[in-house]
């Protein structure tokens, strides 16, 4: 279920850092279309191979993406084996992850972050309708392609990232508070709710400069902001808070709909509150 790749076909530029069990490095596919070289840009997860067994998990997050395209889905071009090595080769996203962006202190208006939330729920929506898990929505696994430039006009575009090493792969309680707390006794029994869950701790994300929630918590104490019921601190824009409570409820059954998501988002992004906040970001 993956296009094969040649190693000969891939060249390697800087490095880009680590992923959980993966080396990331900026590079270039040789394509020949109409008897012209092309290169395009391409980003190469390399995976240690003594993680044999995470490579499965790995590899069959991503398939699970590349066998449907969306304008918000990052494009997986296949997969390269070179002796022990295996090689992922995925569209090369410009800015990179969102969390990042958002640290390192880019103000950006109620509108963008509006903007990238309703992004995301989108691509939620249509891997809802192809009743497909995530499994790992966070801020971190959101690229960013486009900036967005309020002076121009133009807006921010983003793309969701594959899952990388399932959930249950990760010590799940690290993935505290975006992994569902339904999760934290049968990590397998993953659903579309899950995502629900994850969807609105990313937004909260988004709207606190990509700070992570619950950032400094120790695992005890994270296990505890579950065995509490306990909510993220809630956005002064009440309506916004009401939207990240409802998709973090601990009932996954009365999550909201993508739709509802959708709908609600619509409304905050025409609500007052975006006109008077357009410049200073959220505060919690
Ligand atoms: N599919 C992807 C994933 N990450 C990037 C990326 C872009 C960038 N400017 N800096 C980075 N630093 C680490 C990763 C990365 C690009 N494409």
């Amino acid at each position: 279920q993956f296009h094969m790749i040649k190693y000969n076909d891939l060249k390697w530029d800087e490095s880009l850092g680590q992923g959980s069990f993966t080396r990331i490095f900026k590079g270039y596919k040789i394509d020949i279309r109409d008897g012209e070289k092309h290169m395009t840009e391409v980003l190469l997860k390399e995976l240690d191979a003594v993680h044999k067994n995470c490579w499965e998990s790995l590899f069959e997050a991503a398939s699970l993406m590349s066998q449907i395209s969306h304008k918000h889905l990052l494009l997986v071009y296949g997969v390269s084996v070179h002796g022990v090595k295996n090689i992922m080769v995925q569209e090369f996203v410009k800015h990179g992850a969102l969390d990042l962006y958002l640290k390192r202190g880019r103000s950006v208006s109620v509108s963008w972050k509006l903007d990238v939330a309703k992004q995301l729920a989108s691509a939620l929506n249509f891997l809802e309708e192809k009743n497909i898990v995530h499994g790992n929505i966070c801020a971190k696994n959101l690229l960013l392609a486009r900036e967005g430039d309020p002076s121009q006009g133009t807006s921010p575009f983003i793309k969701l990232s594959d899952p990388g090493i399932s959930v249950a792969m990760l010590v799940v309680l690290d993935r505290i508070p975006w992994v569902a707390p339904e999760l934290l006794e049968a990590p397998d029994d993953l659903t579309l709710e899950c995502d629900k869950w994850s969807f609105g701790a990313t937004v909260w994300e988004i709207f606190n400069n990509g700070n992570s929630p619950l950032r400094g918590w120790n695992l005890d104490e994270k296990r505890q902001f579950y065995e509490g019921f306990q909510q993220l601190p809630p956005s002064q824009w009440t309506e916004l808070a009401d939207l990240i409570s409802q998709c973090m409820d601990y009932q996954a059954a009365v999550r909201p709909s993508c739709r509802s998501i959708i709908r609600q988002l619509n409304s905050l992004i025409t609500s007052d509150y975006v006109i008077l906040h357009a410049t200073e970001p959220v505060t919690q």
